[in-house]
């Protein structure tokens, strides 16, 4: 029994629209919290706690619009939701928020032992705690409110690194972010902030001029979840 558990805003079943694992049948585990306060943040609705907006693993699962609710489940809960659920993904993304606020061992391990590969979205602002096979985005937010730096621990962490651009100033930041943690390696994707046509067309340049790699966000192209 794994009765660790976790605060959940959403739960659903997708294509992984960003990243290395673009195109991926994905069961997404949003989770509530994150203090990082990015200003083009796309799910704002994740940021709090309240504790008045707790809500039943029902309600979650009713859930049509992004709303602030969230619901507190264990890791068989989940396990339990999933089957329930029929869904067929067996690739597992856990978001959030910032989910590495909290330790997602007991996760990625129940999830690992039922079968599934498991990816985790973070701004690198939290020690990353997870299992050693799990797929780790970091999406880096440099300057951000509250003065969170990245960790160190979390740019040698990454399977892959995940920058969203909007103008020169982003792409100078990564360029220092990546000199400073001594990345070599990592595949680095940038990720125009919103779809906005001038960050794309920055996006694309700054890509073909670094050999770096290009997500979209394309779920939002296609409009699904
Ligand atoms: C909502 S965040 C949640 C996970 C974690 N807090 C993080 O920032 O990586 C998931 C991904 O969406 C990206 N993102 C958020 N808002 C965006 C926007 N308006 N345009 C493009 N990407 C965005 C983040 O940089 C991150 O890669
Ligand atoms: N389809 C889809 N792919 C995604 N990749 C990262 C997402 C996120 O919000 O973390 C996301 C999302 O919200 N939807
Ligand atoms: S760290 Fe992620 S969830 Fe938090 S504000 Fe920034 S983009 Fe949004
Ligand atoms: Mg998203």
């Amino acid at each position: 029994m794994n009765l660790t558990n976790y605060k959940i805003n959403e739960f659903f079943q997708t294509i992984q629209g960003e990243g290395s694992y673009t195109g991926q049948p994905s069961i997404f585990i949003r989770l509530q919290g994150c203090p990082v306060a990015c200003s083009w943040c796309d799910t704002k609705h994740t940021w709090d706690i309240e504790p008045s907006l707790e809500i039943s693993a029902d309600k979650l699962l009713a859930k049509s619009a992004e709303t602030e609710q969230w619901s507190d489940l264990s890791v068989d809960q989940i396990l339990t939701l999933i089957v329930q659920q029929k869904f067929k993904a067996k690739h597992v993304v856990i978001t959030g928020g910032e989910p590495c606020m909290v330790d997602l061992t007991p996760l990625c391990q129940g999830l690992e032992q039922a079968g599934f590969s498991t990816q985790i979205e973070t701004s690198g602002t939290f020690e990353i705690r997870t299992t050693d096979s799990c797929w780790v985005t970091v999406s880096p937010k440099v300057n951000m409110r509250g003065g969170y730096e990245i960790l160190s621990s979390a740019m040698k962490r990454a399977n892959e690194i995940k920058h969203p651009v909007a103008t020169e100033q982003h792409i100078d930041d990564l360029k220092s972010l990546l000199l400073q943690h001594k990345v070599t390696t990592t595949p680095v994707y940038l990720q125009p902030i919103s779809q906005k046509q001038r960050a794309t067309e920055l996006a694309i340049a700054s890509c073909i001029e670094n050999d770096w790699r290009l997500s979209i966000q394309v779920h939002k192209y296609i409009g699904i979840e």
